[in-house]
């Protein structure tokens, strides 16, 4: 398969080397300095375009990869509130976007047992949910992508929750997420349920960037040739 990258940092490098590895070429890669590569002859003949860049420029991508016809993966986080425009983008014009704020795995299970505690915790009210998330000090968005997608899995189940903030409560219908910025930590995201008698928690602690750079090579493979707003339950289908 013939994969464009867009954005050549920590994420583009690694899924890179993915590729590479499970036998893909890479016809472009697009960073700040070459945003005329988009015109490209060699960008127009990617089978999938994987984006992977600042939440400042996301949109704007895509709708580049859109006119080149050249469908799109991203991973990149800090955008979402746009998340509309490229939904009407794939029903209304025919393009193909496939998005995922974590394609490793291990999160996306997380994200199923994340979904199924919550349901059952919605009988005790006697627990106060909350959440933290920690990554490298690099990271521009906060709360994470990830958090924001288990936060919407608890706010699907947890009727005594409304709404997610940042850092702290301001009522008890509010979900707290704290966000820990340290070091070179690739993601660690825990949720606790807290009562006066004990402490459950679970917790995802990814080992490095291979989880998410294979689940993006994944997603891209299964992509390439597809139409419509695509995302991991697609994909998994769970
Ligand atoms: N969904 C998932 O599974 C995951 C998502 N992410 C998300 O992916 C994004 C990227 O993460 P990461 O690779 O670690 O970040 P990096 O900062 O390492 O890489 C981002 C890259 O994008 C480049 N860039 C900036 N502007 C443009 C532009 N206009 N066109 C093309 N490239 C541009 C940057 O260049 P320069 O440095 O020169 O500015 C940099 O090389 C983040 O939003 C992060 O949250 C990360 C891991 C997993
Ligand atoms: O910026 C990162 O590094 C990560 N970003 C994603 C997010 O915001 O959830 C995924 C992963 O946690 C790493």
């Amino acid at each position: 398969m013939k994969i464009a990258l867009i954005g050549y940092g920590k994420m583009g490098k690694t899924i890179e080397k993915i590729a590479l590895e499970r036998g893909h070429e890479i016809v472009s890669v697009i960073d700040v300095s070459n945003p005329e590569d988009f015109n490209s002859a060699a960008f127009k003949s990617a089978d999938v375009a994987i984006e992977f860049t600042v939440p400042s420029t996301a949109l704007s991508n895509y709708m580049k990869c859109f006119e080149a016809n050249v469908p799109v993966v991203s991973g990149t986080t800090g955008w979402l509130d746009r998340m509309d425009e490229v939904k009407e983008k794939c029903e209304k014009e025919g393009k193909t976007f496939f998005y995922a704020s974590n394609y490793s795995i291990g999160v996306n299970i997380f994200f199923a047992v994340n979904s199924y505690l919550a349901r059952i915790m919605n009988n005790f009210p006697s627990y106060n949910v909350r959440m933290t998330e920690t990554h490298h000090i690099h990271k521009l968005d906060a709360p994470s992508g990830t958090a924001i997608t288990l936060a919407e899995g608890i706010l699907e189940q947890v009727d005594r929750k409304e709404r997610w903030v940042l850092e702290t409560e301001e009522k008890p219908t509010d979900l707290a997420i704290h966000a820990i910025r340290e070091g070179e930590v690739p993601g660690i995201h825990e949720i606790i349920y807290d009562s006066e008698a004990d402490y459950i928690s679970i917790k995802h602690d990814a080992k490095s960037r291979a989880g998410f750079a294979l689940g993006a090579v994944v997603a891209a493979e299964f992509t390439a040739g597809k139409m419509g707003f695509l995302g991991m339950k697609d994909l998994f289908k769970f």
